[in-house]
Formats: C-alpha cells, structure tokens, sequence
C-alpha cells in the first residue's frame, strides 16, 4: 500500500508534461487549486512540501532555518509534555490505589516547574532555556511518560511528536537549534490565514493555496473559492480512533466526512474537480496493528487490512458525493514522505492540465 492509487481518468505522460520552471506574468495561465479538509488533516505538510519541491534554494533554507518554527517545535515539545503529566495525574486522581508513579524522586521537580512554563506565545524559542531543557530531558528518561505517550492519540498530542521524542535525542533541540526540514514538516503549527505558493512550468503556473481547516478557520474559506480549477481536500485516515480538538466529543472522521459533504456538493463546486488524499497512511498502517475502523464505523464487518480498511472508507467518502463521480480522484499519501509527495504533485499538475487541456478543447 502506500502512495500509489491515483484514480481518475487519465493524465499526461511524464514526456508530455510541461515541467521545466519559468517565471510567467500572465495570470490567466495560474491554475489555482486549494487545500481544504479538517484541521490536523495535513494540508500545510503538503503546503510545505510544495514550497520546498519547487521553490527556490532561498525558500529551502527559510523553511529549514525559521526561527518561527523554531518557536512553533518549542511550544510542541512542551505541550506534549504537559499533556503527558496531565494524563498522569488524571489518571492517578482516578486510581489513588493503583498511581503511576516516577522513578526518580527529583522528576516530580521537573514536572512541577514544566506545568508552569507558559507555552502559547510565539516567543516559546526564549522559554527553551536550559532549565527547561534539562526538566525535558530527565522527564523522558522516566519511563512512567513513554508508556503515557502510547495512550497520546487520546489527549490531541500532535502527529509529529514521534519525530521528536523518539527519532531524536531531544540533547538536539537545545539552544542554540536550527531546524531540519524534515523537523519543520513534522512540526505542528495551525493555520490561521491563507497562504498561497506559486509554481512556474513553461505555459502555465500552478497556484497552491493553503487554508486553516479547525471549525474557527472554516468561515475564511469564502475568501478563496473564486477561480478555483481544483479543490484538493485533505483526509486523515488515520484519526479514526480520535475525537475533535474543537469539542473533544465528535469523532474527527465523522467531521470530516459531514464537512467533506458539505463542501464539495455546494453550488460553487458541484462541478468542480476533486482530488482528493487519503493521508496519513503511515499512522494508520501503524495503528490497525491493534485497532479497528469499527471505533468509528461499528457496523463495519469487514477484516482489519490496510487495503481493506481504506476501502471502506474511501467508500464511505465517495458515496458522499451527489454529483458527477468522475470528477473525483483519490490517492493515498502520507505528506512527511518527501519522494512520494513529489510524484503525488506531479500527478495532480498531469491531472489538472489534462482537464484544462479538455476544457479548453469543449
Ligand atoms: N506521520 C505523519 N504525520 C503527518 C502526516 N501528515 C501530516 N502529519 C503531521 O500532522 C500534523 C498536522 O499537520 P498539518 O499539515 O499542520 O495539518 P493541517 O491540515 O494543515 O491543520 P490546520 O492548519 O489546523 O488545518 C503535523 O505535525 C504533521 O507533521 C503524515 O502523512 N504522516
Ligand atoms: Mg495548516
């Protein structure tokens, strides 16, 4: 399995395909597509990626170098954990009889003083001093916090923290720390505007644009459906066994197939094309080890598969749409994958230009 189901009608050979970067003026040649789909989906991990694929070496470095990234890998690490100790503590509040305990008596100082770190502000890269670094580091050695990590997907702990606290000696994250691009795609950052990357080829310019997905962001979605050749929406297959950051009540793939409804049955887009990712397959390969998409969908009677589980789901996506199907594609991806990402790209270039190529042609 992997990044490897594109479906859909045809696209351009690779010979065929106009892929040699020029800089254009004319907008009449941008082909603006959009990312769409719920928060945590994983829309800016492509956004990222495209920026890097094709941007200039300036860009590569900005994206690899931000200090506001560096701010925004702070505020996950903390955050993490904080929500860890939290999940301690509500668990011992529940089981005064059976507490969770830490190893080393002088861990019970590192959690106080990092409960007391203020996270929230786009500062976080001054709050890393070597304090808090040192409570960081002591912390994850009790392995009471590793086993609380297995359970993270239950108290909205991002998806990059693997990336953090298990590839990487944490030591790597001290002041003075430079971000990896690999650290920036699995950092954590909501959106909160819109953001747009354009991608010159010799006769037409790809226009990527990027939007918040949380409830709060949906409403400045407006702002961007004009022009629009394409919607890309954006699935998390993975978040099948998760409740929404927003109320911590609806499951988050309810939400997204109620919002992927809505959003490409509207008027404005009955007739759009979508493409649509089916992402995360690296986290969700991972967990139907031990789980089933039966958490969220109880009447599923089938085996617990990747191939079959993400059947059924794309099934249950599609059967959402109530207009023409072939106007739909999918693919399943997983967006920190940088090599798979490129060929995902290049494919939705093929398919857009293909379907520009047709209209144009009646
Ligand atoms: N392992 C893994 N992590 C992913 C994948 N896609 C995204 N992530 C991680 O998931 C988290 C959320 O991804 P984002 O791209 O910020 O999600 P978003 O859809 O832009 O979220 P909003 O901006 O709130 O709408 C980040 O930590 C990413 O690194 C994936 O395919 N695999
Ligand atoms: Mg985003």
């Amino acid at each position: 399995m992997g990044n490897c189901c594109l479906t859909g009608p045809t696209v351009l050979s690779q010979a065929e395909s106009p892929n040699k970067p020029t800089i254009i003026e004319d907008t009449d040649k941008d082909i603006r597509i959009v990312f769409l789909g719920t928060g945590d989906s994983g829309k800016s991990t492509f956004f990222k990626q495209v920026n890097y694929l094709y941007q200039s070496n300036d860009t590569k470095n900005s994206l690899g170098g931000d200090s506001s990234f560096t701010s925004a890998i702070y505020t996950n690490i903390l955050d993490t954990m904080q929500a860890l100790i939290k999940s301690i503590e509500d668990y011992n509040e529940k089981n005064p009889d059976n507490q969770l305990l830490f190893a080393n008596p002088t861990s019970y100082e590192c959690a106080a003083r990092l409960k007391l770190v203020e996270t929230s502000s786009r500062k976080s890269a001054n709050v890393y001093t070597d304090q808090v670094a040192d409570d960081v580091e002591e912390l994850w050695k009790e392995d009471v916090m590793k086993k609380v990590f297995e359970t993270r997907y239950e108290y909205h702990v991002f998806d990059g923290a693997p990336h953090f606290f298990l590839k990487n000696d944490l030591k790597r994250f001290r002041q003075p720390y430079k971000p990896t691009f690999e650290d920036v795609l699995y950092c954590r950052r909501k959106t909160t505007g819109v953001i747009e990357a354009k991608v010159n080829f010799s006769d037409f310019r790809l226009v990527f644009i990027d939007v918040g997905g949380q409830r709060s962001e949906r409403k400045k979605w407006v702002q961007v459906f004009g022009g629009l050749e394409a919607l890309i929406f954006v699935i998390s297959l993975s978040e099948f066994d998760q409740l929404c950051y927003e109320d911590d009540v609806t499951p988050r793939m309810i939400e997204s197939l109620d919002l992927f409804e809505e959003t490409i049955n509207t008027e404005t887009f009955c007739q759009t094309p979508v493409i649509v990712f089916f992402n995360k397959v690296d986290i969700f390969e991972e967990k139907l080890k031990t789980k089933s998409i039966k958490t969220v969908f109880p009447e599923y009677e089938g085996g617990g598969g990747v191939e079959e589980s993400t059947e059924y789901i794309k099934n249950k996506f599609l059967s959402r749409n109530k207009h023409d199907p072939g106007r739909i594609y999918t693919r399943c991806t997983t967006a920190t994958n940088s090599d798979a990402v490129k060929s995902t790209i290049e494919m939705v270039r093929d398919t857009v230009f293909e379907i520009r190529k047709k209209n144009a042609n009646g």
